[in-house]
């Protein structure tokens, strides 16, 4: 039998089982990402910043909302695609990954599978152009896990809703123009569109964050806002409204962590066989070799499942609890993997030059949000027994 050539990078040749069209959204983004994202990176971690720019670009680049229709101004891309875009942003940093899969999986998602054909009109092909951006706002100081204990509640007024209560840990709040807001009306939770401007509506920044620097957070605080009757969502109610955009954004995210941990294995992988101790590389040492090929097996096996779920998800065939699966697996794997590659690189581990430990402090609050680690667990826990284990 002939000689197989091994690539260290594509052991199982994941590359392979894409098309043509995937390969090449994966290579543009993958040059924007490497030319103009990571430039930037360092001081905008640095500094707290996020370029507001960056939106345009990713609205220039299609890479908004890109599973959607293009008479949107979208780019009906496979969800295959969807996922290596966010692969590669966030091979530069989870933040800028947050900041796009809010708007294309929590804003532009649920306005198109929501919203009526006038909101799908009115919002998406500006969100879809970066010329507007979007949050989401379900997460309260009194409900993160519990999403169905929020406070938040409309009630009907003339013409329209009044809407009265607290969102915390929102991202891109501060810069939005559009506010997903999920709120309590006569029992039952519905999404509303609050747009930036309107009387009560506020968005303040939350200061001091040590994970996700470059992304900007906040609190959306409705103080007696009223809204107009087409800014209800009409087309859904409960938990399932939220869940569906979540379900969308936590796909992205096992996809996204992956590049992350990705960076960190072939970092440590080179400062390895560059650093010299006991005058050989410390690539030589098996203890090395063995963490080096633990990041790899874990990122390979990671792709070939974020593969088929995106394989699935695309003839409309994926269970959210494989949803559940990928997230958790993804992000879990990553932070080790993160944690790891940090290790390796010894004191040069915490400069921020390096960029590893911007990656282990973003993934820590990739790992937390939008469903935690152990949140996952209980979900698939529930699956497989039959016993729901949350309260
Ligand atoms: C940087 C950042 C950005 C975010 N962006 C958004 C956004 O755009 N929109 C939005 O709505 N939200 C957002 N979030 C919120 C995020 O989704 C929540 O933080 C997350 O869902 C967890 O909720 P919590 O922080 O209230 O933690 P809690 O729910 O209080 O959980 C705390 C701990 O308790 C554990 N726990 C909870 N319940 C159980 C249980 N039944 N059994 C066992 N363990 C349990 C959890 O696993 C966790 O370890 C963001 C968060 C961060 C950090």
């Amino acid at each position: 039998m002939a000689r197989v050539h091994f690539d260290w990078t594509d052991p199982l040749q994941f590359n392979a089982l894409l098309s043509q069209e995937e390969r090449m959204v994966r290579d543009s983004v993958y040059d924007y990402a490497q030319d103009k994202l990571m430039s930037r990176i360092l001081m905008a971690n640095r500094d707290e910043h996020f370029d507001r720019d960056i939106m345009n670009e990713l609205g220039e680049m299609g890479l908004l909302g890109a599973t959607l229709p293009e008479k949107y101004g979208c780019s009906n891309v496979s969800y295959v695609s969807y996922g290596l875009i966010a692969r590669e942003i966030e091979r530069v940093d989870s933040g800028y990954r947050s900041a796009m899969s809010v708007q294309s999986s929590l804003v532009m998602h649920p306005i198109h599978a929501y919203g009526t054909e006038e909101q799908r009109g009115k919002y998406l092909p500006k969100l879809a152009s970066g010329e507007w951006v979007g949050c989401f706002g379900l997460t309260e100081p009194d409900a993160g896990s519990d999403p169905g204990g929020m406070k938040t509640r409309a009630e009907r007024i003339e013409g329209g809703y009044r809407i009265n209560g607290a969102k915390i840990w929102i991202t891109n709040s501060p810069i939005a123009d559009i506010f997903i807001v999920w709120a309590k009306l006569e029992g039952k939770i519905r999404g509303f569109i609050l747009e930036k401007g309107m009387p009560g509506l506020s968005a303040p920044k939350i200061e001091g964050k040590f994970s996700l620097r470059a992304s900007v957070t906040g609190e959306i605080v409705m103080d007696n806002v009223e809204v107009p009757e087409t800014a209800l969502m009409p087309n859904v109610e409960g938990l399932k409204g939220p869940f569906g955009c979540l379900n969308k954004a936590r796909y992205g995210i096992a996809w996204g962590a992956l590049g992350a941990a990705e960076f960190c294995w072939h970092a440590a992988r080179q400062y390895t066989l560059d650093r010299i101790q006991f005058n050989r590389p410390l690539a030589s040492n098996q203890l090395i070799q063995k963490k080096l090929v633990d990041m790899q097996t874990e990122i390979s096996l990671g792709l070939f499942a974020c593969l088929q779920a995106g394989r699935l998800m695309d003839n409309d065939a994926l269970a959210v609890e494989a949803i559940s699966m990928i997230k958790r697996n993804s992000c879990g794997k990553a932070l080790d993997i993160a944690r790891m590659s940090r290790d390796m690189h010894g004191g040069n581990g915490i400069s921020d030059e390096f960029h590893i430990i911007r990656h282990v402090m973003n993934l820590e609050a990739v790992n937390t949000y939008e469903g935690t680690h152990d949140i996952h667990a209980l979900i698939l826990g529930r699956a497989q027994t039959g016993i729901q284990a949350f309260c």
